[in-house]
């Protein structure tokens, strides 16, 4: 599961290095920054990650998927960036989610929602370590991800449905926007 260098190489995982410019980069974390994001909430609790989501949208209050304000204009030549990199159909990924990490602020270990599928990854900022795990027996398998500013990463099968991950705090800020498909939709 690890190459030489061990670095994650799960069936269903792969990454593409500078899917943006540095310029696009500056201008993605710009209008990140100028949404109106919020603290990420989950059943009462507020994260340090703010969040902005577009699109279809898993409102964890209400437990349930709802249809969200559409993407905004800027963001629609990355998410078809994103599709053609992870070999979807345009108009796959209905979701959107922005991050902003603040110094501090990481994300714990998950699965993403069952109502969504493929998942998109576009990274910004600091460099991170996309960590993944998977029970075995009476331990984990472990297996880590560089995620390296203006790179992407594409979970898919495996590595979507079998594996949790997580993202260790980090010092710097990072910014990501994940796409995700409809799990009615693509496979
Ligand atoms: O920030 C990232 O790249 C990952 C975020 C994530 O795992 C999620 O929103 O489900
Ligand atoms: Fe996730």
């Amino acid at each position: 599961m690890m190459d030489l260098f061990g670095t994650a190489v799960l069936p269903g995982l792969s990454t593409e290095d500078d899917l943006v410019t540095p310029e696009e980069e500056r201008a993605l974390i710009a209008a990140i920054d100028a949404m109106d994001l919020s603290p990420f909430r989950f059943q009462g609790w507020e994260g340090k990650r703010l969040t902005a989501s577009f699109g279809w949208t898993y409102d964890f209050d209400a437990g349930r998927l709802s249809q969200g304000e559409p993407l905004p204009a800027w963001l629609r030549p990355f998410r078809d960036r994103a599709a053609r990199f992870a070999g979807l159909p345009v108009g796959a990924l209905v979701q959107a989610l922005l991050i902003r990490y603040g110094p501090g602020a990481g994300i714990g270990w998950h699965k993403d929602r069952p109502v969504f599928n493929q998942v998109v990854g576009l990274s910004l900022g600091a460099a991170a370590v996309m960590r993944f795990r998977r029970r075995r027996g009476a331990g984990f398998e472990r297996a880590n991800l560089p995620l390296e500013p203006r790179g992407a990463y594409h979970l898919s099968g495996e590595a979507r449905h079998d594996w949790e991950h997580s993202i260790a705090e980090m010092n710097r800020p990072r910014w990501s926007v994940t796409f995700r498909s409809l799990a009615d939709q693509t496979s």
